[in-house]
């Protein structure tokens, strides 16, 4: 096995499967233990290289029973999340909820989420809030569309959501949050951006984080890509020095090709 050099390592890799609307709670719990299985015969180090995954919410509770009753050391998050905590919001889940069936993790602002959903930037600052009301870290997802992309304005737009949407929080919430770069065009198409346009708008990020906050943040900051992320590009992608993880929507289905993706440094080229 080779390793990287770039000691970007520092930051624990996050691979992550959003199952979205998949998997009802029985084929996620048979999903599930099936991964947990595959990775323990593989003896996957959970400490080296952490493994998340996003079911939909009326999975969570089976999840949470198969994750404790077998000690499992995947972790899981939901979704989405209300900004609001308790009350009349009729059909929204509140992180207070969330926290309570063990979830880690919540994904925020994911594109579909902001397309299907008409999700603003005002509202996905209040959500980021609400999670860290709730001791949850959010995956904030931004990133552009084709025609943005194709205008050459991908940076400035995705810098714009992330400013607006990081609006009020602390260094310490920045530094403990995920960012994944999800370039619209690329997700659940085939069409897969190559690592340097990874590598390009994770550094922008980085950067961005840096100057709003500082350099320590920015260095703690987690930047994941996702967008058509298959076991035969995820090594590729990985070994850039500004992607710490990826967020993998269709393959994380497949046991068999997300556990590859999880153990993506047996195909890293020492640099
Ligand atoms: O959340 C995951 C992303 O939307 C990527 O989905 P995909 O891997 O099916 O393209």
């Amino acid at each position: 096995m080779t390793t990287s050099t770039n000691g970007k390592f520092d930051r624990t890799p996050l691979i992550a499967g959003n199952w979205k609307m998949n998997m009802d709670h029985v084929q996620g719990i048979t999903l599930l233990q099936k991964l947990a299985w595959t990775l323990s015969d593989a003896r996957h180090d959970f400490g080296r290289v952490e493994v998340v995954v996003f079911p939909p919410f009326t999975d969570l509770r089976s999840t949470q029973t198969l994750v404790q009753g077998d000690k499992l050391k995947v972790e899981y998050g939901a979704q989405d999340l209300s900004p609001f905590d308790s009350g009349a919001y009729t059909g929204d889940v509140s992180g207070q909820f969330l926290s309570k069936l063990g979830c880690s993790y919540v994904l925020v602002g994911h594109s579909e989420r902001r397309s299907v959903h008409g999700e603003s930037d005002e509202l996905l600052n209040e959500k980021l809030k609400a999670a860290y009301r709730h001791n949850l870290v959010p995956v904030l997802c931004v990133g552009e569309g084709l025609e943005v992309r194709q205008a050459g304005d991908h940076v400035l737009h995705t810098l714009e959501q992330v400013r607006k949407d990081l609006s009020g929080l602390d260094a310490e919430q920045v530094a403990n949050l995920v960012i994944a770069y999800e370039p619209v065009w690329a997700i659940g198409t085939g069409e897969v951006a190559g690592p340097e346009d990874a590598q390009e708008m994770c550094a922008a990020i980085r950067a961005e984080i840096a100057d709003l906050y500082d350099d320590a943040t920015a260095a703690r900051t987690r930047l994941l890509y996702g967008g058509s992320v298959k076991a035969a590009n995820a090594a590729s992608i990985l070994g850039e020095r500004d992607v710490d993880g990826v967020l993998v929507g269709g393959a994380s289905l497949d046991v068999g090709e997300f556990a590859n993706i999880v153990r993506f440094e047996q195909h890293l080229v020492t640099d």
